[in-house]
C-alpha cells in the first residue's frame, strides 16, 4: 500500500553510518507521484548515501524508507522492475559497442522502451557502432541515461545525470528527463548544477551534513532569504543616510560602503516602492541602482557555511 497524499517516496528518520561515522542523520524525505525532486547539497552532505538506501542498495541503519510503498532492501525483487536508475559510476561491459549494450540491456527488461529515438535525442545514433569502451565520459553518461530508462521505469533515481557534459548535452539530457516526466515518471535526482534544479525541478531539498537544511519548490526557498537592493548615492553622507535609509525601508540589513548601499530587504517589491518615493520627494538620485530576488545559489551558499553544531546540541 503506497503511503498518504501521493508519496510515492517516503523517508522517515534516517539514519545512515559508516563505521562511527553518522552520513545521514535522522533524514524525512517525501517525494510525490510525477514530480523532479532535486536532492542538492555541499560535496559529503549525504545525497549518494541517501540515493543508494532509496536504490536499495543499501540498508537504513535507522529509520523507515518506503518505495512505491515498498521497502527498498526487503523488496527489492519487486521493486527494481518499476525502478530506473543511473549511478554516478557505471559499470557496464565496455567491449561491446553501444548497440550492443542497449540490445543486452533491453534484453534482460520487460517491454523496453524504443531506443533508437533515445539515442538520436541524446547525440549517440551516431556513436552506435562504438565500443563503449571508447566513447568520452559525457557520451558514457548519455548511454546511462538512455540504459537507465529503458524499462520506462514509475521511479527514476539519477546521480549527477549531466555531470561532465558539455552544454549542449547538458540540455539534451535535460529535455530528456522533462519528457520523461511529462510522462509521468516520478524523478529524484541529485546535481551540482544549481540551474539544473531552477530549470527542472519542482521540489528542491539542499542537504548539509547528513541532513534536509531547507526545501521546498524553488520560490518557496528562495523567497526563505532577503533580496537585496543596491545603489551609489549621489552627495548624502553616511550616518545621515544610514538612518534616513532605516526609517523608510526598515531593511533586514543595511551596508554603506563609501558611497555604495546595499539593503537587504524581506518584501523587495514594497521596500523598493518606498526607496523610490523617497528619493523623488527628496530630489536624490540613486545610481547604478540593482533590485535582485536571492538566488538558489545564495541559499546554497548561506546552508553550506551553516553547521549543524549547534541543532545537535538542542
Ligand atoms: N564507503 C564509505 N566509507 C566511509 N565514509 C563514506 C563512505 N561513503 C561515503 N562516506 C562519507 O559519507 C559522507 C557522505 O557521502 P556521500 O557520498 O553520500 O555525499 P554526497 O553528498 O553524495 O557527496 P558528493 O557531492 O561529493 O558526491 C561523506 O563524508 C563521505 O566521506
Amino acid at each position: 500500500m503506497e503511503t498518504t497524499d501521493n508519496a510515492v517516496i517516503d523517508v522517515r528518520g534516517l539514519t545512515c553510518t559508516y563505521g562511527d561515522f553518522t552520513a545521514v542523520r535522522d533524514l524525512d524525505l517525501t517525494v510525490r507521484r510525477g514530480e523532479l525532486f532535486a536532492l542538492l547539497g555541499t560535496n559529503g552532505a549525504g545525497k549518494t548515501t541517501t540515493m543508494e538506501t532509496l536504490e536499495g542498495h543499501r540498508a537504513a541503519d535507522a529509520g523507515r524508507v518506503r518505495v512505491l510503498g515498498m521497502d527498498p532492501v526487503a523488496d527489492r525483487a519487486r521493486l527494481r522492475p518499476r525502478l530506473g536508475i543511473m549511478l554516478q559510476e557505471s559499470g557496464f561491459a565496455g567491449d561491446l559497442t553501444v548497440r550492443e549494450t542497449v540490445d543486452l540491456w533491453a534484453s534482460l527488461t520487460t517491454n523496453p522502451r524504443r531506443t533508437d529515438d533515445a539515442l538520436e535525442r541524446l547525440g549517440l545514433a551516431d556513436r552506435a557502432g562504438t565500443r563503449v569502451v571508447q566513447l568520452s565520459g559525457g557520451q558514457r553518461r548519455r548511454l546511462d541515461l538512455i540504459l537507465a530508462t529503458l524499462n520506462n521505469p514509475e521511479v527514476l533515481f539519477l546521480d549527477e545525470p549531466s555531470a561532465g557534459l558539455d552544454p549542449e548535452s547538458r540540455e539534451a539530457a535535460w529535455r530528456f528527463v522533462a519528457d520523461l516526466k511529462a510522462g509521468g515518471t516520478t524523478v529524484v535526482l541529485t546535481t551540482h548544477y544549481l540551474e539544473e534544479a531552477e530549470a527542472l525541478a519542482d521540489h528542491v531539498a539542499i542537504m548539509h551534513e547528513g541532513r534536509v537544511a531547507t526545501e521546498g519548490s524553488v520560490s518557496d526557498v528562495v523567497g526563505t532569504a532577503p533580496a537585496a537592493i543596491e545603489f551609489t548615492t549621489v552627495g548624502l553622507a553616511g550616518a545621515d543616510l544610514d538612518r534616513e535609509l532605516r526609517t523608510v525601508v526598515d531593511p533586514v540589513s543595511l551596508r554603506i560602503t563609501a558611497d555604495r548601499v546595499r539593503l537587504d530587504v524581506a518584501d523587495l517589491q514594497s521596500s523598493l516602492g518606498r526607496l523610490l518615493r523617497w528619493a523623488d520627494q527628496h530630489g536624490h538620485r540613486l545610481e547604478r541602482l540593482n533590485a535582485s530576488e536571492a538566488s538558489l545559489s545564495e541559499i546554497f551558499t548561506r546552508v553550506s557555511h551553516s553547521s549543524n553544531r549547534l541543532e545537535d546540541a538542542s
